[in-house]
């Protein structure tokens, strides 16, 4: 399963919003973690959500890491959340430049919000909340955007 293939551009599940998961500590979600980690890692992303791997249920991962473009980022543990919901976003935006494993060799000036409060379920299936800024803000609204069907070249300026 090295190479779990990412879903690209054009293809249904990339557009659909994705369905809940019905039980966020059971071992199907504990599974598609597992792939979705390994999909991210093999194809050096800094986050990934659940279609791109063509399972089109609500988990998104993000993994902030120092990378060439952004060599200030934070370096952070994965954060695999279940069925993600956005309490309140600030109100500062900022334009920063992405890119997605499903649009390979495409990068765009996308703006968004600068943080961002989220609730979600961890692998134990217990609810969390996180406040997240700066570059780890900027993936999770990535991800989530995966969520409901859309692509960041949608969203650039
Ligand atoms: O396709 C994805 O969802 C992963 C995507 C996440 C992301 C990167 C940059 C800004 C927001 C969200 C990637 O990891 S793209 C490849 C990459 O490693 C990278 C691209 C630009 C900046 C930093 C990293
Ligand atoms: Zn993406």
């Amino acid at each position: 399963h090295e190479h779990i293939g990412i879903a690209l551009r054009g293809e249904k599940v990339l557009s659909l919003r994705a369905e809940a998961a019905e039980d966020p500590s059971g071992p199907l979600i504990r599974q598609l973690a597992k792939d979705m980690l390994i999909a991210m890692k093999t194809h050096g992303g800094v986050g990934i959500a659940a279609p791109q791997i063509r399972v089109s249920k609500r988990v998104l991962i993000i993994h902030s890491k120092p990378n060439e473009r952004y060599p200030d980022a934070p370096e952070m543990e994965p954060v695999i959340m279940v069925n993600p919901e956005i309490i309140s976003y600030s109100e500062c935006f900022d334009s920063m430049w992405e890119g997605c494993l499903s649009v390979p060799g495409l990068r765009g000036l996308v703006p968004r919000q600068t943080g961002v409060s989220v609730r979600y379920h961890d692998l134990t299936g217990k609810e969390q909340e996180a406040c997240l800024q700066g570059f780890p803000a900027r993936i999770f609204q990535h991800e989530f955007d995966h969520l409901e069907g859309i692509l960041f070249p949608l969203r650039v300026a």
